[in-house]
Order: structure tokens, then sequence, then C-alpha cells
């Protein structure tokens, strides 16, 4: 998912200087949108400046980090003013609990941002459409459709090429350093997009580039959505974005018309099916409900395209950083893994659900490195009283789900990567452990986790199995760097860079 606030520096984007001086006469000449916030009892929260509310303490900091920094001073339930934008920020199991599962319904909106706007088909994917009938209709296509077991299952053979193409790359720079960040993002990519379009897409590789540089445009703070009432800053930002977006477009309706036409001069049979001709079957079959336009089967598949490409491969990443950081646990998932597949020889999906030790990593990973750490923005329909405190109508819900999965009150050695931890109990991140939830809860969480789970077990499984890693200039695994970087989902700021080794008994 696209939409969450990320980026470091959220001035980057025009000078300081003159985005204030506009706003200035802009503030001046524009009234001020009845927001209603005149409630005295809101949450606390830092003090605000004119103009630009908190904005200013965003300078230098990743966004999870600083609201974790400001959680801990003003509590788990807290207020802050971005632009003129007013948030409320979440930072314990139970407030998220509140707003996911007690209010659910009123926290069910989505901000109505110029950038999901443009690029969305006027907010008509899944993502980012207002809860209601349009909503239900296209989630449960996805749910009863797109992504259900049995769909994902037909897709198993694209995954296993996939990691296939990707071992082979590896194993032929045996020895020598592999950009392996830069190798799993076109393997996830390249799963999506074969789910998504079929085999024969000429159109893939184009799709690819094409919704990246959509992604890096919705990866930072855009200014005009930190000052809704300002029609300059909004057309400014749709220009923008409308750009990339039509070129995105002018391809996926390429794809769609290929499969028209393909559909019309063959009968495949269902297993061949991907997501592009579900869609359109379900556009020409199904009058009862909702009609699918082309436009909105396009933000659908946009959706799943993004969802599919970006935050898997983020999990693949960090747990391989994390194995390496820790030579212990990597030579115990290791283990498990050539024992489980030993006698087979290769590493195939028939036995993913015997590798218990690696589904403990991957949830580790995923409580320490959430690929979307402050979820997707809510918004409430109506004011309601959280723990004592009054939310106004339709203000911005952010929950940080990177600092609730770091909260020592729930965690021990909350800091620590400890996949021993999910060993003995059942915490799983399906949405009922809300001190666990790196795919949301409620009714707006992920459909995308079926499809998730396998993008992440089966490339991680071959690459224990089929490679030992080494560490380049003999830098110690302690001394591997963490940092995180801003974008749409949460990746290294520097590449992981390894050395694979083929362990001798596995050599062909
Ligand atoms: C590790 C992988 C993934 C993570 C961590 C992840 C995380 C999330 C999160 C945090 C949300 C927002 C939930 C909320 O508001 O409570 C979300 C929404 C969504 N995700 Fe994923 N996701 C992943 C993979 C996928 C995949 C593979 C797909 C599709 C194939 C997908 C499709 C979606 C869609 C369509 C929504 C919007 C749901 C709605 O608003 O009703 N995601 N995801």
């Amino acid at each position: 998912m696209t939409m969450e606030v990320h980026d470091a520096n959220p001035f980057s984007v025009y000078s300081i200087t003159s985005i204030l001086f506009l706003l200035l006469i802009l503030f001046k000449l524009l009234q001020k949108r009845g927001s209603n916030n005149s409630s005295t009892n809101l949450p606390p929260g830092p003090r605000t400046l004119p103009l630009i509310g908190n904005l200013h303490q965003f300078v230098g900091l990743l966004p999870h980090h600083r609201l974790k920094i400001f959680a801990d001073k003003y509590g788990p339930l807290m207020y802050l003013k971005l632009g003129e934008v007013s948030n409320v920020i979440i930072t314990s199991p139970e407030i998220a609990q509140e707003i996911m599962k007690t209010h659910d319904v009123n926290f069910c909106d989505r901000p109505n941002v110029v950038s999901s706007r443009t690029i969305s088909y006027n907010n008509s994917n899944i993502a980012f459409s207002p809860y209601g009938e349009y909503w239900r209709q296209v989630r449960k296509i996805c749910t009863v459709e797109l992504l259900t077991a049995k769909r994902v299952q037909s897709f198993r053979s694209i995954r296993e090429e996939e990691v296939a193409k990707l071992v082979k790359k590896i194993a032929a720079s045996e020895g020598c350093v592999v950009n392996l960040s830069q190798s799993i993002y076109p393997m996830t990519y390249g799963i999506a997009a074969r789910a998504a379009f079929g085999k024969r897409s000429r159109y893939q590789q184009v799709f690819i580039s094409k919704i990246k540089e959509q992604l890096k445009l919705m990866g930072g703070f855009s200014v005009a959505e930190l000052y809704p009432s300002s029609r300059v800053l909004e057309m400014m930002a749709k220009v923008k974005f409308e750009k990339v977006h039509r070129e995105v477009d002018r391809v996926l309706q390429d794809i769609v018309d290929e499969h028209r036409q393909r559909h019309r001069s063959s009968s495949e049979s269902e297993a061949e099916e991907d997501l592009v001709d579900v869609l359109l079957k379900y556009q020409q079959e199904n009058d009862s409900e909702i009609h699918l336009t082309d436009d909105n089967l396009k933000s659908i598949i946009q959706d799943i395209f993004t969802g599919g490409g970006e935050s898997s491969s983020s999990v693949v990443e960090w747990g391989m950083s994390e194995l390496i950081k820790n030579p212990r646990m990597m030579e115990k998932a290791q283990a498990e893994v050539r024992k489980v597949y030993g006698e087979k020889g290769c590493v195939d999906e028939t036995k993913l659900h015997e590798l218990i030790y690696l589904k403990s990593i991957i949830k580790e990973t995923l409580r320490l490195h959430p690929p979307i750490p402050l979820l997707v923005p809510r918004e409430n329909r109506e004011r309601c009283q959280i723990n004592g405190y009054e939310i106004p109508s339709k203000t911005r819900v952010i929950i940080n789900a990177w600092a609730i999965g770091r909260n020592p009150e729930y965690w021990s050695e909350a800091q620590s990567f400890k996949p021993e931890r999910f060993l003995d109990n059942s915490i799983d991140f399906k949405g009922t452990h809300f001190e666990f939830i790196p795919f949301g809860a409620g009714r707006r969480i992920c459909p995308g986790i079926t499809f998730a789970i396998p993008n992440v077990e089966l490339p991680l499984a071959q690459l224990l199995y089929h490679f030992d890693w080494k560490l380049p200039n003999k830098m110690k695994n302690h001394e591997l760097e963490m940092t995180e970087s801003s974008g749409v989902s949460l990746r290294r700021k520097n590449d992981l860079c390894l050395i694979p080794i083929i362990p001798h008994n596995l050599k062909i």
C-alpha cells in the first residue's frame, strides 16, 4: 500500500521559503475550512506552530521514529498537526483495538487526498476508496475472486519459476559480492506481474518501471496533502501525479485490451487464468451488483500489483539482514530447511508448512520491520471519544505499528531479533493480536496475506537452502548496518550486499 507519510525530509520537494511565502498569502486569502477542531479535550501532544503545526519536528528523522519519541513523552494517544491537517497517533495495542475493533466502522474511511485520487482513478481502488457500498463490493471481488487460497495456489508454478530464476542468477555469481536487495525486488515484482497479467504480456517490464516511478512519487510528504484547503497546491500536485499516472494508465489499458482480445480468440482453462482475466470475466458476467468500469478494474490491478511487489520484498530483505546479523539463527534456519528438503534435493512449495522456525523468523521480521510501519491512514466519520479524549470528525488516524511491535510492555527484549518468541505461543498477524499488526486489523485489514506469505517463505527457504552467506570486506556479522530508509515500504537504506557460497554437498 502506498499512501502513508514516509519521507524523512518533508521539505525536499519544494523550497521551504517559497512554500511558506505562498502559504502565508493563501492563508490570508482563503477562509480556513470548517474543520471541527474547537474541542478543548483533544489528546495531548507537542506544541504546534502557526501554519506548519508540528511539521518542523519531522526534519531529519523517519516519521515512525519521530512519532515513537513523541509517544514516549505524550502517551499512546496523541494529537498533532501536520500543516493544517489534524492527526491522532496511536501507539498502544489497547487504543489500536479501540480504533480497529470497537470503533472500526467509524474509523473505516481513508483520507481523500490528491495523490491517491489522481493515481487511483478517483479512489476507485480497494485501498483508498471510502468506506461504503463500492468499497464493500470491490473488497469482496478481491477476497472471493482474486486472492482466495485456491487462486493463490494456482500461482504456485509462477512463484517457483521466478524464485528459481533468482537462485540461478545468484549461483552464477558464487564467491562474488551480490546485491541481494537489487535481486529480490525484481523477483517479487515479477511474481506479482505474472499473477496479474499472465506469462505472455509484453507490457510487463514497462509496467513495472512505470509503477516504480509512480511509487517513488508517492513516497514522500506531499505539501498539497498537508494544506488541503489550498486549491493552488492541489493543482500543482495534480499536475505532478497526473503526468506519471497517464503513462501507467496507458500501459494498463494496453494490458486490459490485450487480454480482452485474447479472451475472444481462445478458450483458456481456468488454471491459466491471470487476475486481469478474472476481473474481465467478472465485468462481463456480473451485472447484478456493481458494474466494473475499465478504470475500476485498472485501479484494482494497481492495488494487487503494488501490494504484491513491494511489501513482500521488504520482508525478504530484512529477514536476510537479520539472519546475517544473527549467525546462530541463520544456521538453525538452514538446518531446518536442508533437513526438510534434503531428500528432495530442491525446494518447492510442498513442504513449506513444515518450516516452523522459518515461519517464526518471518513473524519476528514483521514485528521489527513492518513494511508499512504507519499502516495506511484512516479517518473517522463522526466525532467520538477514545480513552476519555475527544476525536473530532475527519481526523486523520495514524497507527504506529512499528512502535507497537517494539513496545517493551508487550515484548521482552523488544529491540532484539528473537524468532523463538513465536515458537511457543499462538500470536499471529491476522488482526486479533493488537500488539502485532503488520497487516493492520478490522474491516480494512490487508486482504493480501495469503498471497504475501508464500512470496516471502519460498524465496527465504531457497536462499537458505542453496547458499551459505558471507559479508564482503571481512565485515563482521554484528557490523551490518540496519538503517531504514523512507519510501513506500520500509527498506534498507543501504542495499544488502552479500557473498553466496554453495555448500559442497549441494554443488551440482
Ligand atoms: C508482507 C506483505 C504485506 C504487508 C505487510 C501489507 C500490509 C498492509 C497494511 C498494513 C494495510 C492497511 C491495513 C489497515 O488499514 O488496517 C494493507 C492494505 C491492503 N493491502 Fe496489503 N500488505 C502486504 C501484501 C499485500 C498483497 C500481496 C496484496 C495483494 C495481492 C495486498 C493488498 C492490499 C490491499 C488491496 C489493501 C487495502 C485494503 C482496504 O483498504 O480495504 N497487500 N496492507
